[in-house]
């Protein structure tokens, strides 16, 4: 399974099996929340299901599979705690549902505290920790809220995550860029913030009676001005950026979208002759990077590698990339990248195509990359064939099939290019690097006004061109 290296901190990952959700699906999330929390450096030790009706409301699991977790962090496994506890809301209801609890386990006491019955209690999918090493971090499939993650801890002892908080943790420590550090800080301050108002007993202890409100108002307004600070700094990088996008603005683009670990830098290294990071890890690529189709087309070509996608990607980070994502909306042609080896790569793909409709990228035309076909078995790529008769079927891995894509690419543009002829007095000779940039100089000729250039280049360009020009 997992190589034990001592360095890396051991994790635990929970998930409960909803109704609804069948055994393909529950697994092939659970193994990328374990590819997630890899990711963030540690080893997963173990995995704890279980089929609920509902997310436990207290802590997520029943009482029995709480202590089964509890046994590989080192914690008690129980909810009770001798801390005097600020009584929030949340934690009446807790008490309350504690007090209900005595009686029989897991009853629900309302609506949408419903703990449904343990279905598989009795029945650990795995032993005992037998290594002697505790997991410093639980990692919980779902979105659990505030009061959740405070109980699972009290009752783990250790750091508890839920999904959006380990993607969070991901892109924090990922980020490279000052737009890609600003907009992952803003998405976690905003994650953190709710958390801190629930949470106040924290604050309270650490700050002594009586100062816990007012500590909590305090840090509350840090955040909220400390996320004022961010945007604003963002919008001044947004700005540069913006610029020197504009001046990119006639050259034809393309960029590679799709989900995380799909092979998009694999591709962008492939048909661009460049260095950008492949890892096999998720979100290996935070950061936008564009460069020029290698070797050259006539006129350019340029690439965009973009940001991964998952799964439940959380809003706010959805919302915080889309900047980083303008870069794909600003493309005549998406690549659609997926993962032909992943036996999910249809609900991948889905997923792709939902968050770039919401990001307004619906409508850009697209091409769809059955990327890692080296990993396909021939009956299964001849099914895929079938079932995509209009995709390219390609290794980023073999040259020939990075070439048959560039061509591809190329041809694509082609089709939308039209003859015109360019008109440049000899004043504006200073032009004539935009010109050979923006368009292909088929003729050039020179006479006592200036040049005559028969080209062939995008209508836009043509357009644009001519009006430079004429200035
Ligand atoms: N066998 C095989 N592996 C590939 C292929 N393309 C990419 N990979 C591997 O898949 C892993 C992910 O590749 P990346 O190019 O980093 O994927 P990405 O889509 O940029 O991922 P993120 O940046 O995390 O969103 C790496 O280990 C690559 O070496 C392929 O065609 N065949
Ligand atoms: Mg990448």
């Amino acid at each position: 399974m997992h190589t034990h290296t001592q360095e890396r901190p051991a994790a635990v990952l929970v998930s409960v099996q909803l109704p609804g959700i069948d055994h393909e699906q529950h697994a092939a999330d659970l193994a990328e929340l374990g590819r997630l929390v890899e990711t963030l450096g540690y080893d997963v030790i173990a995995t704890l299901s279980q089929r609920r009706e509902a997310l436990g409301a207290a802590a997520v699991l029943g009482r029995g599979k709480l202590r089964e977790l509890a046994a590989y962090t080192g914690g008690e496994g129980e909810l009770a705690s001798s801390a005097p506890q600020r009584k929030d809301k949340a934690r009446l209801r807790w008490e309350a549902e504690q007090r209900e609890a005595e009686g029989d386990d897991d009853e629900d006491i309302d609506a949408d505290a419903f703990d449904g019955d343990d279905l598989d209690d009795d029945a650990p999918e795995h032993d005992a920790p037998d290594t002697g090493r505790r997991a410093t971090l639980v990692a919980i499939d779902h979105d659990i809220s505030p009061s959740q993650i405070r109980n699972l801890e009290r009752a783990t002892g250790v750091q508890v995550l839920d999904r959006t908080g380990v993607i969070i943790e991901i892109f924090h420590r990922h980020a490279r860029s000052r737009e890609a550090r600003l907009q992952v800080e803003i998405a976690r301050l905003n994650y953190v913030a709710p958390r801190l108002r629930e949470t106040g007993g924290t604050s309270e202890r650490q700050r002594g009676k009586g100062a816990g409100e007012s500590a909590l108002e305090l840090d509350r307004r840090r955040i909220r001005d400390r996320i004022a600070e961010l945007k604003e700094e963002l919008t001044a990088v947004q700005r540069d950026q913006s610029t020197r996008r504009s001046l990119r603005r006639d050259a034809r683009r393309v960029a590679l979208v799709g989900y995380t670990n799909a092979g998009k830098s694999s591709l962008m290294r492939a048909l661009t002759g460049s260095e950008v990071l492949v890892a096999d890890k998720l979100f290996a690529t935070l950061d936008t990077t564009v460069r020029a189709l290698h070797p050259e087309a006539k006129p350019r070509v340029l690439v965009s590698d973009t940001v991964g996608f998952i799964k439940k990607l959380p809003h706010d980070l959805v919302a915080s990339f889309r900047s980083t994502l303008d870069e794909a909306l600003e493309a005549s042609l998406l690549l659609f990248v997926a993962d032909a080896s992943d036996p999910m790569y249809t609900e991948q793909l889905a997923v792709t195509r939902s968050v770039l409709g919401e990001i307004g990228a619906g409508d850009v035309p697209s091409l769809l990359l059955l990327n890692k076909v080296d990993r396909v078995a021939p009956e299964q790529l001849d099914a895929l064939r079938a079932l995509h008769p209009d995709a390219v079927f390609l290794s980023a891995k073999n040259p020939t099939d990075v070439a048959a894509l560039r061509d591809r690419i190329v041809a694509f543009f082609e089709a939308a290019m039209v003859d015109g002829e360019l008109l440049l007095p000899y004043g504006k000779q200073n032009l004539i690097g935009e010109i050979y940039e923006n368009a292909r100089v088929l003729e050039e000729a020179y006479d006592e006004h200036g040049g005559r250039l028969q080209v062939r280049a995008h209508p836009a360009a043509l357009e644009r061109l001519r009006s430079l020009l004429s200035r």
